[in-house]
């Protein structure tokens, strides 16, 4: 499914109505309409007291045609109307119309006080104060409205977005509603996604409103579900054989930094890599030896951690891999940022470069555009940070945006790790994942993420492919893990749970 900036859901808006002729009061009841009937399966209408907060713009207008569906459904009616009436387009003057043709009150209010004695008796309040039109700094009275809104017990359905909440980044533009349940009408919209946009949206419903999928095909952003993975999957036949679904080599560890490997060889395990071999250095390998049987633990030189002189013997190994992956628990060392830097300009098969090899390469300043091979990098927002100079509050700001920009310019697949991660394609397309939960920020779950992308990339996806699919799979094992521990489970845990989610994926209904 698609995920719209502001500027794109005005352009599938103008798309719908010149393209296919489909006119503006159309949308709206569609979109009116919608808000209340996909909560119908979440809370009864009958005899419900809904208030109705509605502003003078289409966010206002879709309000009032939600008026007459929550009263068709049962519901004790009433609308708030805030802000100059004669700022009011054409449809939505039409639709208030109709609303009091209807019997359905309509009260004009100046002041926030003047809509306490309401809302602070509604079981249900519809948000259509303000869409994606939000415009700047929300203040005074609609702020303080909003504020009224967040206080009262009732159910708070937001309409299209959050009221106050900003389409691009999902930060609130002052006060944002707080709703348990937002209705995205035509796409859903960057701010549902990001942090805190997330928080206020609550439960995150979709409509189409009657917009042609065709009108948004070539939009850049991409949101995963399980449809978009499915297909994706490599099918294991009867003749499959562990040649053929891949040989991953995992070259991690230092002395003192065994875990983060094995919990990397662990992940490409548990997520069906053929075989799996991790490549250590002398010192830490005794330690690994024997820990997982399925793992074939080798070494390369006597020391503690990796050091450029390897690096040739380590390339001549890496030959019998058809991935490898670079970095958990490698240490910062002068000559491991070396090492990293000698693997990454000379392999020429996928490379998954994480954790420690993130930090060297940006410390060797890696031209990755000029490396032989297929590169996946995997930063969380401080590696990101290091290796683009941006300040971590920068990339929060702009999520989606930073991720697309460097994949694309550096033509690399990036996994920027987060709330929510965002996956950018060397072709400047990105997706969203909608996978995961806050007890995944835990240690090691990184390494285990890597061990996943290698063992998708090892079994022949495309290096944007086996991110997106690990990413994804990986989030709904911790999905799964979070069903019984919300927070505390163990990356060993989500390990585990990594075959039953890739069932769960595959086993959907076509
Ligand atoms: N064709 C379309 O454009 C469609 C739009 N739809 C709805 O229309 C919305 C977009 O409508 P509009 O573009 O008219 O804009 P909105 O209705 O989202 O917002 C504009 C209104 O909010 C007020 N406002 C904006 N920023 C403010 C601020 N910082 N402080 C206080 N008040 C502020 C404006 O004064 C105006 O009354 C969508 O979110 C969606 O709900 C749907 O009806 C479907 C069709
Ligand atoms: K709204």
């Amino acid at each position: 499914m698609i995920l719209t900036s502001t500027a794109e859901s005005r352009l599938l808006d103008k798309i719908a109505m010149t393209e296919y002729g489909l006119p503006e009061a159309v949308l709206m009841e569609n979109a009116g309409r919608a808000v209340v009937s996909r909560m119908r399966e979440f809370t009864d209408w009958e005899g419900a007291f809904t208030v109705i907060v509605c502003g003078t713009g289409n966010n206002g207008g879709d309000g009032f045609v939600s008026a007459r569906y929550a009263r068709g459904a049962g519901a004790r009616v009433l609308v708030i109307l805030m802000g100059d009436p004669s700022h009011m387009g054409e449809s939505a003057k039409m639709y208030r119309k109709t609303a009091e043709k209807m019997g359905i009150p309509v009260i004009e209010v100046m002041e926030a006080e003047e809509a306490v004695p309401y809302l602070y008796d509604a079981d249900i309040i519809i948000d259509s104060l303000i869409g994606t039109g939000l415009a700047s700094k929300v203040k005074g009275e609609k702020a303080a409205l909003i504020d009224i809104i967040n206080d009262t017990d009732a159910l708070v359905v937001s309409t299209d977005i959050p009221s106050g909440l900003v389409t691009d980044t999902g930060r609130p533009a002052g006060t944002a509603v707080n709703a348990d349940f937002t209705v995205a009408l035509g796409s859903v919209k960057r701010g549902h996604v990001l942090y805190p946009g997330s928080e206020h949206t609550g439960r995150l419903l979709f409509s189409p409103i009657g917009i042609p999928e065709e009108a948004s095909e070539d939009f850049p952003v991409r949101l995963l579900f399980r449809e978009d993975i499915a297909p994706l999957l490599p099918v294991r036949n009867q003749i499959s054989h562990k040649g053929k679904n891949g040989f991953l080599g995992i070259f991690a560890g230092s002395s003192g930094m065994e875990g983060a490997a094995l919990l990397a060889g662990q992940g490409a395990l548990y997520a069906g890599a053929g075989k799996t071999a991790i490549i250590t250095t002398g010192d830490a390998a005794p330690i690994m030896a024997g820990k997982f049987p399925e793992i074939m633990v080798s070494s390369i030189g006597n020391g503690p951690h990796f050091t450029e002189d390897m690096a040739e013997a380590a390339l001549e190994k890496a030959k019998a891999y058809d991935v490898i992956a670079i970095g958990p628990g490698i240490g910062r060392d002068e000559e491991t940022v070396k090492f990293v830097k000698k693997m990454v300009e000379n392999f020429e098969k996928t490379i998954i470069l994480d954790a420690d090899g993130l930090y060297a390469a940006a410390e060797a300043k890696i031209d990755f555009k000029s490396c032989p091979g297929r590169l996946i990098l995997t930063p969380h927002v401080g590696e990101f940070a290091r290796l683009t100079g941006l300040s971590a509050s920068e990339i929060e700001e702009k999520r989606i945006d930073a991720a697309s920009d460097f994949s694309k310019k550096n033509r690399l697949v990036l996994v920027l790790k987060g709330a929510p991660t965002v996956i950018g394609l060397p072709d400047g397309r990105s997706y969203v994942n909608t996978t995961g939960n806050p007890g995944m920020a835990t240690g090691g779950m990184g390494d285990t993420l890597t061990g996943v992308i290698g063992a998708m990339a090892a079994q022949g996806m495309s290096p944007s492919s086996s991110a997106a699919v690990g990413v994804y799979l990986h989030g709904l094992a911790g999905d799964l893990a979070a069903e019984t521990t919300p927070v505390g489970y163990r990356v060993t845990d989500l390990a585990r749970l990594l075959p039953k989610a890739r069932a769960q994926i595959t086993e959907m209904d076509e």
